[in-house]
Protein backbone atom coordinates (compact mmCIF):
# COMPACT_ATOMS: atom_id res chain seq x y z
CA UNK A 1 0.00 0.00 0.00
CA UNK A 2 1.03 3.77 -0.75
CA UNK A 3 1.14 6.61 1.48
CA UNK A 4 0.51 10.26 -0.72
CA UNK A 5 3.53 11.48 -1.58
CA UNK A 6 5.09 13.82 0.34
CA UNK A 7 7.18 16.89 -1.16
CA UNK A 8 9.71 18.13 1.33
CA UNK A 9 10.86 20.86 -0.94
CA UNK A 10 8.41 24.14 -0.52
CA UNK A 11 9.04 24.80 -4.23
CA UNK A 12 7.49 21.52 -5.35
CA UNK A 13 4.83 23.25 -7.10
CA UNK A 14 7.10 23.86 -10.06
CA UNK A 15 6.58 26.71 -12.38
CA UNK A 16 3.86 25.66 -15.19
CA UNK A 17 6.03 27.90 -17.29
CA UNK A 18 9.23 25.84 -17.35
CA UNK A 19 7.49 22.62 -16.96
CA UNK A 20 5.23 21.47 -19.88
CA UNK A 21 3.92 18.61 -17.96
CA UNK A 22 4.53 16.34 -15.63
CA UNK A 23 7.10 13.80 -16.44
CA UNK A 24 5.27 11.06 -14.35
CA UNK A 25 1.62 11.63 -13.70
CA UNK A 26 0.14 8.24 -12.03
CA UNK A 27 -3.22 8.23 -10.64
CA UNK A 28 -4.67 5.31 -8.69
CA UNK A 29 -1.69 3.19 -10.40
CA UNK A 30 -1.88 -0.56 -9.48
CA UNK A 31 0.17 -3.53 -9.27
CA UNK A 32 -0.69 -6.68 -8.79
CA UNK A 33 1.29 -10.10 -9.15
CA UNK A 34 2.35 -13.79 -7.63
CA UNK A 35 -1.39 -13.23 -5.71
CA UNK A 36 -0.85 -9.90 -4.35
CA UNK A 37 -0.83 -6.09 -4.35
CA UNK A 38 2.33 -4.82 -4.76
CA UNK A 39 0.70 -1.36 -4.76
CA UNK A 40 -1.78 0.08 -4.84
CA UNK A 41 -3.93 3.66 -5.11
CA UNK A 42 -1.21 5.55 -6.08
CA UNK A 43 -1.12 9.04 -7.44
CA UNK A 44 2.00 11.10 -8.22
CA UNK A 45 2.95 13.89 -10.26
CA UNK A 46 7.20 13.98 -10.88
CA UNK A 47 8.03 17.38 -12.98
CA UNK A 48 10.99 17.30 -15.21
CA UNK A 49 14.14 17.70 -13.68
CA UNK A 50 13.30 16.14 -10.49
CA UNK A 51 14.21 13.55 -8.28
CA UNK A 52 11.57 10.61 -7.13
CA UNK A 53 12.92 8.82 -4.34
CA UNK A 54 10.99 5.90 -3.30
CA UNK A 55 11.57 4.50 -0.05
CA UNK A 56 10.28 1.36 1.78
CA UNK A 57 11.17 -1.97 3.60
CA UNK A 58 12.45 -5.05 1.67
CA UNK A 59 9.25 -6.32 -0.93
CA UNK A 60 7.29 -3.44 -0.43
CA UNK A 61 7.51 -3.41 -4.33
CA UNK A 62 10.12 -0.30 -5.04
CA UNK A 63 11.73 -2.36 -7.98
CA UNK A 64 8.14 -3.23 -9.59
CA UNK A 65 7.50 0.56 -9.08
CA UNK A 66 10.40 2.31 -10.62
CA UNK A 67 10.30 -0.72 -13.43
CA UNK A 68 6.57 0.21 -14.06
CA UNK A 69 7.40 3.77 -14.32
CA UNK A 70 9.89 2.91 -16.67
CA UNK A 71 7.67 0.77 -19.14
CA UNK A 72 9.23 -2.81 -18.38
CA UNK A 73 6.42 -3.80 -15.78
CA UNK A 74 2.90 -3.51 -16.83
CA UNK A 75 0.20 -2.16 -14.30
CA UNK A 76 -2.91 -3.65 -13.59
CA UNK A 77 -4.93 -0.81 -12.92
CA UNK A 78 -5.14 2.99 -12.66
CA UNK A 79 -3.77 5.52 -15.37
CA UNK A 80 -0.15 6.18 -15.96
CA UNK A 81 1.57 8.51 -18.55
CA UNK A 82 4.92 8.98 -18.71
CA UNK A 83 6.55 11.30 -21.12
CA UNK A 84 3.16 11.90 -21.97
CA UNK A 85 3.04 8.61 -23.36
CA UNK A 86 0.15 6.83 -22.20
CA UNK A 87 1.43 3.33 -20.80
CA UNK A 88 1.26 0.49 -20.85
CA UNK A 89 -0.21 1.35 -24.72
CA UNK A 90 2.85 3.33 -25.36
CA UNK A 91 6.03 1.22 -23.24
CA UNK A 92 8.24 0.86 -26.41
CA UNK A 93 8.84 4.94 -26.41
CA UNK A 94 9.16 5.33 -22.79
CA UNK A 95 11.62 2.47 -22.28
CA UNK A 96 13.64 4.32 -25.24
CA UNK A 97 13.77 7.70 -23.39
CA UNK A 98 14.08 6.10 -19.80
CA UNK A 99 17.37 4.55 -18.88
CA UNK A 100 17.98 1.56 -15.92
CA UNK A 101 21.41 1.59 -14.30
CA UNK A 102 22.41 -1.92 -12.96
CA UNK A 103 18.46 -3.37 -11.61
CA UNK A 104 20.02 -6.46 -9.96
CA UNK A 105 17.90 -9.56 -11.74
CA UNK A 106 16.80 -7.19 -14.25
CA UNK A 107 20.26 -6.34 -16.28
CA UNK A 108 23.06 -6.85 -14.66
CA UNK A 109 26.39 -6.06 -15.25
CA UNK A 110 28.51 -8.95 -16.24
CA UNK A 111 31.59 -9.72 -14.10
CA UNK A 112 33.29 -11.04 -16.43
CA UNK A 113 33.24 -8.25 -18.73
CA UNK A 114 35.62 -4.79 -18.51
CA UNK A 115 34.68 -1.40 -17.47
CA UNK A 116 35.72 -0.92 -21.80
CA UNK A 117 33.82 -3.89 -22.67
CA UNK A 118 30.56 -2.54 -21.48
CA UNK A 119 31.00 0.81 -22.78
CA UNK A 120 31.99 -0.82 -25.94
CA UNK A 121 28.60 -3.35 -26.12
CA UNK A 122 26.32 -0.16 -24.93
CA UNK A 123 27.72 1.93 -27.61
CA UNK A 124 26.52 -0.35 -30.39
CA UNK A 125 23.75 -0.49 -28.88
CA UNK A 126 22.78 3.00 -29.81
CA UNK A 127 24.38 2.64 -33.27
CA UNK A 128 22.20 2.77 -36.07
CA UNK A 129 21.72 -1.00 -37.38
CA UNK A 130 24.07 -0.53 -40.25
CA UNK A 131 27.09 0.31 -38.68
CA UNK A 132 26.74 -1.48 -34.97
CA UNK A 133 30.51 -1.45 -34.09
CA UNK A 134 32.70 1.19 -32.16
CA UNK A 135 36.56 1.72 -32.54
CA UNK A 136 38.75 2.06 -29.46
CA UNK A 137 38.78 5.51 -29.82
CA UNK A 138 35.26 5.98 -29.49
CA UNK A 139 35.30 3.95 -26.13
CA UNK A 140 37.80 5.84 -24.80
CA UNK A 141 36.51 9.33 -25.45
CA UNK A 142 33.39 7.74 -23.88
CA UNK A 143 35.34 6.79 -21.02
CA UNK A 144 37.46 10.34 -20.39
CA UNK A 145 33.80 12.08 -20.84
CA UNK A 146 32.37 9.28 -18.26
CA UNK A 147 35.49 10.44 -16.15
CA UNK A 148 35.24 14.39 -16.65
CA UNK A 149 31.43 13.90 -15.08
CA UNK A 150 32.55 11.33 -12.30
CA UNK A 151 34.93 14.61 -11.40
CA UNK A 152 32.24 17.18 -11.41
CA UNK A 153 29.67 14.92 -9.62
CA UNK A 154 31.95 13.93 -7.18
CA UNK A 155 30.03 16.85 -4.72
CA UNK A 156 33.45 17.49 -3.06
CA UNK A 157 34.64 14.50 -1.90
CA UNK A 158 37.25 12.44 -3.84
CA UNK A 159 35.73 11.30 -7.32
CA UNK A 160 35.12 7.90 -8.48
CA UNK A 161 37.20 5.97 -10.68
CA UNK A 162 36.65 3.76 -13.45
CA UNK A 163 39.54 1.88 -14.78
CA UNK A 164 38.85 0.88 -18.66
CA UNK A 165 40.79 -2.47 -18.09
CA UNK A 166 38.98 -3.44 -14.73
CA UNK A 167 36.60 -6.53 -14.65
CA UNK A 168 33.31 -5.81 -13.12
CA UNK A 169 33.59 -8.13 -10.74
CA UNK A 170 36.90 -6.37 -9.09
CA UNK A 171 35.03 -3.31 -9.30
CA UNK A 172 33.91 -1.66 -5.39
CA UNK A 173 30.27 -0.96 -4.70
CA UNK A 174 30.37 2.17 -5.77
CA UNK A 175 31.88 1.75 -8.70
CA UNK A 176 29.85 -0.57 -10.04
CA UNK A 177 26.46 1.22 -9.13
CA UNK A 178 28.50 4.39 -11.20
CA UNK A 179 29.22 2.07 -14.23
CA UNK A 180 25.51 1.31 -14.01
CA UNK A 181 24.34 5.30 -14.03
CA UNK A 182 27.22 5.76 -17.01
CA UNK A 183 25.76 2.79 -19.20
CA UNK A 184 22.45 4.15 -19.20
CA UNK A 185 23.18 7.76 -19.49
CA UNK A 186 25.30 6.69 -23.37
CA UNK A 187 21.82 7.23 -24.74
CA UNK A 188 21.03 10.26 -22.97
CA UNK A 189 17.81 9.61 -21.98
CA UNK A 190 15.33 11.42 -19.99
CA UNK A 191 15.14 9.58 -17.35
CA UNK A 192 17.08 7.87 -15.04
CA UNK A 193 16.49 4.66 -12.95
CA UNK A 194 18.46 3.57 -9.62
CA UNK A 195 16.98 1.05 -8.11
CA UNK A 196 18.40 0.27 -4.12
CA UNK A 197 21.00 2.78 -3.53
CA UNK A 198 21.08 1.14 -0.03
CA UNK A 199 22.95 -1.89 -1.77
CA UNK A 200 25.74 0.64 -0.95
CA UNK A 201 26.80 -0.71 2.28
CA UNK A 202 28.96 2.00 3.36
CA UNK A 203 27.51 5.67 4.53
CA UNK A 204 29.89 7.73 2.85
CA UNK A 205 28.94 5.96 -0.68
CA UNK A 206 25.50 6.14 0.00
CA UNK A 207 26.28 9.86 0.57
CA UNK A 208 28.44 10.24 -2.79
CA UNK A 209 25.79 8.19 -4.62
CA UNK A 210 23.44 10.80 -3.88
CA UNK A 211 25.26 13.64 -4.23
CA UNK A 212 26.82 12.60 -7.48
CA UNK A 213 22.86 11.62 -8.96
CA UNK A 214 22.57 15.90 -7.47
CA UNK A 215 25.03 17.29 -9.22
CA UNK A 216 24.54 15.51 -12.69
CA UNK A 217 20.86 16.66 -12.61
CA UNK A 218 22.26 19.99 -12.51
CA UNK A 219 23.96 19.60 -15.80
CA UNK A 220 20.35 19.23 -17.62
CA UNK A 221 16.55 18.20 -17.19
CA UNK A 222 17.29 15.05 -16.12
CA UNK A 223 14.69 13.33 -13.96
CA UNK A 224 15.84 10.42 -11.69
CA UNK A 225 13.33 8.00 -9.95
CA UNK A 226 15.59 6.10 -7.48
CA UNK A 227 15.09 3.62 -4.14
CA UNK A 228 15.81 3.30 -0.76
CA UNK A 229 14.87 1.62 2.06
CA UNK A 230 16.13 4.39 4.42
CA UNK A 231 16.99 8.21 3.60
CA UNK A 232 18.70 9.51 6.04
CA UNK A 233 21.91 9.50 3.64
CA UNK A 234 20.08 11.89 0.95
CA UNK A 235 21.69 15.36 1.48
CA UNK A 236 18.35 16.89 1.52
CA UNK A 237 17.87 20.57 0.54
CA UNK A 238 14.35 22.69 1.17
CA UNK A 239 15.10 23.56 -2.72
CA UNK A 240 16.16 20.24 -4.58
CA UNK A 241 12.77 19.22 -6.20
CA UNK A 242 12.51 15.56 -4.49
CA UNK A 243 9.76 13.89 -3.82
CA UNK A 244 9.54 11.42 -1.19
CA UNK A 245 7.09 8.16 -1.65
CA UNK A 246 6.94 5.62 1.19
CA UNK A 247 5.58 2.44 0.01
CA UNK A 248 4.71 -0.56 2.67
CA UNK A 249 5.07 -3.79 2.53
CA UNK A 250 1.53 -5.22 1.59
CA UNK A 251 0.21 -8.79 1.61
N1 LIG B 1 6.24 -10.53 -11.64
C1 LIG B 1 6.00 -10.84 -10.37
N2 LIG B 1 5.49 -12.02 -10.04
C2 LIG B 1 5.23 -12.34 -8.76
N3 LIG B 1 5.44 -11.52 -7.72
C3 LIG B 1 5.95 -10.35 -7.98
C4 LIG B 1 6.26 -9.92 -9.31
N4 LIG B 1 6.75 -8.68 -9.25
C5 LIG B 1 6.76 -8.33 -7.96
N5 LIG B 1 6.28 -9.31 -7.21
C6 LIG B 1 6.09 -9.27 -5.76
O1 LIG B 1 6.31 -7.95 -5.35
C7 LIG B 1 7.07 -7.94 -4.15
C8 LIG B 1 7.87 -6.68 -4.16
O2 LIG B 1 9.03 -6.86 -4.92
P1 LIG B 1 10.03 -5.69 -5.23
O3 LIG B 1 11.30 -6.31 -5.67
O4 LIG B 1 9.38 -4.72 -6.13
O5 LIG B 1 10.20 -5.02 -3.79
P2 LIG B 1 11.37 -4.11 -3.26
O6 LIG B 1 10.73 -3.10 -2.37
O7 LIG B 1 12.17 -3.59 -4.40
O8 LIG B 1 12.18 -5.11 -2.39
P3 LIG B 1 13.76 -5.24 -2.13
O9 LIG B 1 14.16 -3.98 -1.42
O10 LIG B 1 13.83 -6.44 -1.26
O11 LIG B 1 14.39 -5.41 -3.47
C9 LIG B 1 7.85 -9.22 -4.14
O12 LIG B 1 7.95 -9.76 -2.87
C10 LIG B 1 7.02 -10.14 -4.97
O13 LIG B 1 6.19 -10.88 -4.12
Amino acid sequence: MSTPAETPAENSAQNPAQTPGPVVRARGLELRAGGRTVFSGLDLDVPAGATLVVRGPASAGKTSLLLTLAGRMRPTGGELTVLGEPLPARAGRVRRRVALAEVRGVNELDDALTVEQHIAERLVLHRPWHRPWVTAEEVAEQLRRVQEDLARTAGGGPASTLRAREFVSDLQPLERLTLGVVLALVGRPDVLVVDDVDSLRRTEDRRRAWTSLAALQETGDLTVLASCSDSSDIPWRTDDGRILLDLQDEQ
